[in-house]
């Protein structure tokens, strides 16, 4: 018994300081309607949250259409359905996948980086940061079920979880492709890959842009299992049942002993950063080529 104080108090100092100033922003959620059972089921237009509370589970549906693309208004909601969750005790997992047929999630939203104002690329940037922190360093424990195409953005939401599971279809890829796009993943983005495949193959990842199908995926270890489609939620239920039978304050202080310091590197040098993105997207030469990249996107179907 005193033990287990001892620990949450411990996790409790170790969580706090992330806990200040990772807030999500107020959005537009719809309202929480009360569960017959009194555990609130969370709405909002681009999220659906389904909770199981027998189970100590929430699944998280992604459903911003055509390809869950990471406006800001969808990053938003997401934070606030994640802090939600977090601030709920029934909660002590949840499942991201996709409500988005084939998608999982196309990345981030190209649109927020192509012909606004520095303000609003700030802004955005921002709003990518914090949902990196707050699914990197939840205390919940987060498993991908990934059910469709992950790249760039897409594949590094999955690389914040604690455990990744992909549908084996030959359709999908995952992997950080910016530099096909002719962009530069930053440290945080490089660093989460590394600490998930290793640096040699994350350098070969990156620097090639590679995007992995699944048998790719598994053997590199950008996911953790791959089965088939018809099997990603099931299994996504069954290990989170294994991950939730572990001692939660064990688990939680050992991810954030795991997270911390790759954490911290973004946490000291945030400002930096997003000065680091503005000045980039605001180039000419990005523009144009993000825009010529839009342009093929929306000429394939024509
Ligand atoms: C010293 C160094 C200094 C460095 C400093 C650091 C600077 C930091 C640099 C910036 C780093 C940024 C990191 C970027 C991360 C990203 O995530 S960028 C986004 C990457 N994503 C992609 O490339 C995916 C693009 N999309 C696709 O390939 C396809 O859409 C799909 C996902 C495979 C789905 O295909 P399909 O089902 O055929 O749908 P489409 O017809 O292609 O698309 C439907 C509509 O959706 C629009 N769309 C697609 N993707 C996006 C997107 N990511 N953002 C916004 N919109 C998107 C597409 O245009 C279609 O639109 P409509 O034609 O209007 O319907």
């Amino acid at each position: 018994m005193a033990l287990a104080v001892g620990m949450r108090v411990l996790t409790r100092a170790l969580l706090r300081p992330w806990a200040r100033g990772l807030r999500a922003a107020p959005g537009r959620t719809g309202p929480a309607a009360g569960g017959g059972d009194g555990v609130r089921c969370f709405r909002s237009p681009r999220v659906l949250v389904e909770p199981d509370p027998a189970a100590g589970v929430a699944v998280v549906k992604m459903r911003n259409p055509p390809v869950n693309s990471l406006s800001l208004e969808f990053l938003t909601e997401l934070l606030i359905s994640l802090e939600k969750l977090e601030n709920d005790k029934t909660f002590h997992g949840i499942i991201i996948t996709s409500d988005c047929p084939g998608i999982f999630s196309a990345g981030l939203d190209l649109t927020e980086m192509c012909g606004r104002d520095p303000e609003h690329y700030a802004e955005y940037w921002k709003a990518v940061q914090e949902m990196w922190l707050r699914f990197y360093l939840s205390n919940l424990v987060v498993i991908a079920a990934i059910n469709g195409i992950s790249p760039a953005g897409g594949c590094l939401l999955s690389l914040t979880c604690d455990y990744r599971v992909l549908a084996n279809n030959p359709k999908y890829a995952i992997g950080l492709n910016e530099t096909l796009l002719g962009i530069v993943a930053p440290f945080w983005f490089k660093d989460t890959l590394v600490n998930t495949i290793g640096h040699r193959s994350a350098e070969r990842a990156l620097q090639l842009g590679l995007l992995f199908p699944p048998a790719e995926a598994l053997r590199v270890g950008v996911v953790d299992q791959v089965v088939p489609e018809d099997q990603v939620q099931s299994t996504a239920r069954s290990v989170m049942a294994q991950w939730l039978d572990i001692p939660d304050h064990a688990r939680q202080l050992t991810k954030i002993l795991m997270r911390k310091p790759t954490a911290d590197r973004l946490l000291t040098e945030r400002d930096a950063d997003i000065e680091n993105f503005v000045r980039f997207i605001c180039k000419d030469s990005i523009q144009k080529s993000l825009h010529a990249y839009l342009e093929k996107l929306k000429q394939k179907k024509g």
